[in-house]
């Protein structure tokens, strides 16, 4: 324990006392919340199923830096490293390529039993687990279509794909005690101007409905659905639209998947939330930065995520979301960059917790917008730092940079020697 960093708190905590904010309540907030780390920022979204395939859909990762993980032990060993410097209690998502099997097995005809040994991992990790079907990356998406192909060979492959999943996340959910979010992301779409949009989402429902068929208990699991604005190689048309999917959750009473970097970049995501939880189950957000044409990447302290952070804070929705985070980059340190964006999420949810919400909205009811602008302003100065820092001891992971040095030297004794 650091008495600087105690001290540091102490004097914090009078400066929030005094406009109405209490420190220890908004940490115990912070404590609460559950990411749901995706684990597919430890191998470059490869997996282990198919060790020849490329990586296809639309998304790419870039870099070539060492120390990739090439098993499921490995990307554990690594999750569990860059876990043990995040303050808190969270969720690991996987994909059906995460399979950890000797079996050869093709994507429809994974078992929950396929990921036994995950749900080992996360039983001794303490964390929960959610799921996404894979739909990319296989022989059977070569066309670009998976469940709204046309050919209905290729559709029946993936609703399997679909199904399996469903049982897994059902899986996940029992053994592990908490709901297990199953996402759906598919690729499909064309590259170039369609002459008929509307069968390839009709298809889409068809199939979407047809995995769903069987009611599964909400308790163990429920599904998301992701939409996309475009994707490399799919620029003209993508089947899985943000509007597609909204409606689609809303009228399967399914949670709508926003990930943040899938919709134009004027978009202010954080600003769907509010409009679509008075109608919707819920949300499964996919926290991410989108720079220029890449949807992916790693999650930074910046005014997007602030935003995201104060939506769900002052309009009170973490209850109703999760927090998954998905980017993929390969030119640093795989580690760092969970470690990075997770810990740069729950800072902006810490700063969000941090305010005298009630009164600010008292203010604004009033008609009182000066303070409005004057307070949230300060607010931006005001030393939340400290009380991060804090809570970081508090929580027994390390404080500011020190968490580097725990990756740097994990890079020298394992990844560097893979
Ligand atoms: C690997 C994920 O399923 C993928 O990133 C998806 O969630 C997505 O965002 C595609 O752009
Ligand atoms: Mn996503």
């Amino acid at each position: 324990m650091s008495e600087t960093i105690t001290k540091s708190y102490e004097l914090a905590k009078e400066r929030y006392a005094e406009i109405g904010v209490d420190t220890d309540k908004a940490i115990n907030a912070l404590k609460n919340v559950k990411l749901s780390i995706h684990c597919w920022q430890g191998d470059d979204v490869l997996g282990f199923l198919f060790p020849n395939q490329d990586l296809t859909g639309g998304i790419s990762v870039s870099g070539n830096y060492p120390g990739r993980a090439k098993t499921a032990d490995q990307l554990r060993k690594d999750l569990s490293e860059a876990l043990s410097v995040i303050p808190g209690k969270h969720k690991v998502q996987l994909h059906s390529i995460y399979a950890d099997t000797d079996e050869k097995v093709d994507l429809n005809e994974l078992e929950p039993k396929h990921f036994q040994s995950w749900v080992d991992w996360a039983k001794q990790e303490g964390v929960g687990l959610d799921m996404n079907g894979t739909f990319f990356s296989h022989p059977k998406s070569a066309s670009g279509f998976t469940l709204a192909s046309a050919d209905k060979e290729i559709r029946d492959f993936w609703i399997e794909v679909g199904k399996g999943s469903r049982k897994i996340a059902e899986y996940f959910g029992k053994e592990l005690g908490q709901q297990s979010v199953n996402n759906f992301w598919i690729p499909d779409g064309y590259k170039d101007n369609p002459i008929d949009k509307l069968s390839p989402r009709l298809r889409l429902v068809e199939s979407l409905d047809e995995i769903l068929k069987e009611k599964i208990d909400e308790a163990y699991t429920i599904e998301a659905v992701e939409g996309k604005l475009f994707g490399t190689g799919v620029e003209s048309y993508t089947v899985g639209s943000h509007e597609f999917y909204e409606a689609y959750a809303l009228t399967r009473g399914k949670l709508w998947t926003i990930d943040a970097g899938h919709f134009h970049p004027t978009e202010d995501v954080s600003d769907k939330f509010s409009a679509f939880l008075p109608f919707g189950k819920g949300l499964m957000l996919h926290v991410s930065r989108p720079v220029r044409w890449d949807s992916d990447h790693v999650v930074i302290f910046d005014d997007a995520l602030t935003r995201i952070a104060r939506a769900l804070v002052r309009d009170d929705l973490l209850d109703k979301t999760n927090i998954g985070l998905d980017f993929f980059d390969a030119t640093i340190n795989r580690l760092a960059a969970w470690v990075v964006g997770s810990r740069s999420t729950l800072k902006a949810l810490l700063q969000a917790f941090l305010a005298p919400i009630n009164d600010l909205k008292k203010a604004e009811l009033e008609g009182n917008y000066t303070m409005r602008l004057a307070v949230t302003e300060e607010l931006k100065s005001y030393p939340f730092g400290a009380v991060w820092d804090y809570y970081c001891q508090e929580s027994g992971v390390p404080v500011g940079t020190e968490w580097l040095k725990e990756i740097v030297a994990y890079e020298k004794d394992v990844l560097l020697k893979r």
